[in-house]
């Protein structure tokens, strides 16, 4: 690809771990277990776009001579092949070769191979299940790494077989620095205000502050970007209304409001979490009533998965909020 049409996340991920940007914690039990050649099984979760894939990856390129990263690595991504068949086919292939025992300068070359398995918590418990013997049985040359958002969705069995390692939401300021180097190495010149409605919008998700930075760029150039129709956020313009109706008991505009944001196609998770900031920071709402809010947009979250129809969902929650 070139560097043009690049995607900046790429572009810019971090090949070394000394290039991440926060996860101190992480990084330094990495280096620790790195200096003695060592690797346990890991499991790896955290949020969104927090550095889970680049740090192994880094941990990888630090292990491994380039010449022979391809065959001591295999990456791959749970969701896309759901179920017990890649457990049992596509691991078990990898794992059962043995690695050769060659050495390089300046790596370590441990006499192990990794499996990154992304997305894990999207397997079911079957395939989870034979993922915990096939561990057993490759231990001695491989090591796994398991890497999911949500470590409650990960049977006991595996999780106490790995070295657990928390990725935190980014802090702003190490987000904020990141963002700055990435627009002056692409010449990008932005107000100030404008990184900071990037950051805003990314909650602590450098991947998706890097995408935001660089769609601005992409669709408006050294023009100001509309960071929020770009971020896919509801517009102020018509959230803010909408808890007004809602404050005021006004159903009728509550409805009318409800509709043209389901027709303007925003969906009601966005919606929840707009309102979600909104509750959170009014301070004529009462604890009470904001837990109230957050059990019905849990339920409704719930619905929602199961399949729910958003535009019902949204007029349950805001409706309860009206009570
Ligand atoms: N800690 C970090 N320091 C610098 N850049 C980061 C960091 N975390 C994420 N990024 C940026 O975000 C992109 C995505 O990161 P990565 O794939 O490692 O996230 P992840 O935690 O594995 O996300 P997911 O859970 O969605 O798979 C990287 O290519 C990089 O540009």
């Amino acid at each position: 690809m070139s560097g043009r049409t690049q995607l900046w996340v790429e572009k810019y991920r971090p090949t070394r771990i000394d290039d991440l940007a926060s996860q101190e914690e992480v990084t330094k039990t990495l280096r620790g277990a790195i200096a003695q050649g060592q690797l346990p099984h890991l499991l790896m979760y955290g949020p969104p776009g927090t550095g889970k894939t680049s740090t192994i990856l880094a941990v990888a390129r630090t292990l491994y001579h380039p010449s022979v990263l391809k065959d001591r690595v295999l990456e791959m991504n749970a969701s896309d092949e759901r179920g017990i068949k890649i457990v049992r086919d596509k691991i078990k292939n990898f794992a059962s070769h043995s690695v050769s025992s060659q050495k390089f300068d300046g790596y370590p070359s441990p006499p192990f191979k990794i499996i990154i398995l992304d997305e894990c918590d999207s397997m079911t418990k079957d395939a989870q299940g034979a993922l915990r013997r096939t561990m057993e049985v490759y231990s001695s040359t491989t090591r796994f790494c398991l890497i999911c958002n949500y470590v409650s969705r990960i049977i006991e069995p595996l999780v106490s077989r790995c070295a657990k390692l928390r990725f935190s939401p980014l802090g702003r300021d190490a987000m904020q620095k990141r963002l700055l180097d990435i627009a002056s190495a692409q010449d990008v010149n932005y107000d100030a205000t404008i990184y900071d409605q990037i950051l805003d919008r990314s909650g602590g998700d450098m991947r998706r502050a890097v995408t935001l930075l660089q769609s601005c760029h992409t669709f408006y150039g050294d023009k100001t970007p509309n960071v929020e129709e770009l971020s896919g956020g509801v517009p102020a313009s018509l959230i803010e209304p909408l808890w007004t109706a809602v404050k005021a008991n006004n159903l009728t505009e509550m409805s009318r409001l409800i509709d043209s944001l389901t027709l303007e196609g925003y969906s009601a998770a966005t919606c929840f979490s707009e309102l979600h900031d909104i509750v959170l920071k009014d301070a004529a709402v009462t604890d009470a009533q904001k837990a109230t809010f957050f059990e019905a947009v849990a339920a409704a979250d719930k619905c929602l998965a199961d399949g729910a129809n958003d535009h019902l969902q949204l007029q349950t929650v805001c409706a309860v909020l009206c009570h």
